[in-house]
């Protein structure tokens, strides 16, 4: 059946991106798709570090409430930026393929950190990010090098780092690759040495818990594999305390039915120095992946991680 669905998206380059990308999807099964655009309080504050002004909901609250008044039916969101848990009545009823999942190094001058000058400033403001590269910078005796705070969304980004305010930044590959700013990619960092965020480079599509009436038109735009290691990576972070704006990392890769799944925590004020967790399991359903990414958080608070 063909239906009417307004889709709520944040009005940043990306987001926009992401949200002509599912409209076409559902266009191409003959659904008449219509964008509204809105700016949230995550896009207005740039000043700040998201974390210091309440993390990620800051920019899926505006959406919520249009689902709510019923002047959307769906929002896209990238599912990184998406809360562990989802206020009441509202659910995550689609989990789409992932993009690269890895974080990219762009820099005019440098081909990779090891060719960082002295003293040279990297900008992030992630906290997973900043405690990876301390550790990272550490290993490679590079304590002169300053990770400094960067915000905006990806074209301010990048105007900063041109302007010259930074040598290098730091941000994930998937967003270059959907804006095609790939060609400004020096390097993309290996999970062995940049382990991504929970849901980092895949689409959420969120509704109110109710509408089932979607169900039939969202189910062939979700990905089963990229649910099952989005399930087991956001699990990690909801044992670890549910906060978004916590410096920690969690992978999962699937092969097969097996599914691995790697976490690291670092503390911001402390020593450069990771702690990592690992597992993997035989997993047929979302249950196991769940349950997975709860033994690894366990695993990496008895590490030490909190
Ligand atoms: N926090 C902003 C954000 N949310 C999702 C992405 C990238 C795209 C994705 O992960 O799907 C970005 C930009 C970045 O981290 O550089």
């Amino acid at each position: 059946m063909s239906l009417q669905i307004t889709i709520a998206t944040r009005e940043s380059r990306l987001a926009l991106w992401q949200a002509e990308h599912v409209k076409a999807l559902l266009e191409a099964r003959d659904h008449a798709v219509t964008l509204l655009g809105m700016t949230t309080r995550g896009d207005q504050i740039l000043d700040r570090t998201l974390s210091k002004v309440g993390g990620k909901g800051l920019f899926v609250k505006e959406l919520e409430t249009a689902l709510e008044e019923g002047r959307a039916d769906i929002a896209v969101h990238s599912l990184k930026d998406v809360p562990m848990d989802l206020p009441e009545g509202f659910a995550l009823a689609c989990v789409m393929a992932r993009e690269d999942p890895r974080d990219a190094w762009v820099s005019p001058g440098c081909a990779t950190p090891a060719d960082l000058p002295p003293g040279a400033v990297i900008g992030t403001s992630s906290l997973r990010r900043t405690v990876l590269l301390r550790a990272m910078l550490s290993k490679m005796q590079r304590d002169d090098v300053r990770i400094e705070p960067l915000r905006g969304n990806l074209d301010t980004r990048l105007r900063k780092l041109d302007e010259g305010q930074y040598a290098a930044i730091v941000l994930a590959a998937a967003g270059l690759k959907r804006l095609r700013l790939a060609d400004r990619i020096r390097h993309i960092f290996s999970s062995d040495e940049m382990l991504p965020a929970a849901g980092q480079g895949a689409l959420g599509i969120e509704t109110i818990a109710a509408r089932a009436d979607l169900a039939g038109a969202l189910a062939p735009l979700a990905d089963q594999s990229t649910w099952l290691a989005v399930a087991a990576e956001r699990a990690v972070s909801r044992a670890m305390g549910g906060s978004c704006s916590m410096p920690l990392a969690a992978h999962a890769t699937l092969e097969g039915k097996r599914l691995h799944l790697r976490a690291a925590w670092g503390d911001p004020e402390g020593a450069p120095r990771l702690v990592t967790a690992e597992g993997a399991a035989d997993v047929h359903g979302v249950d196991a992946a769940v349950a997975l990414g709860e033994r690894v958080a366990a695993d990496l608070r008895a590490a030490g991680a909190r």
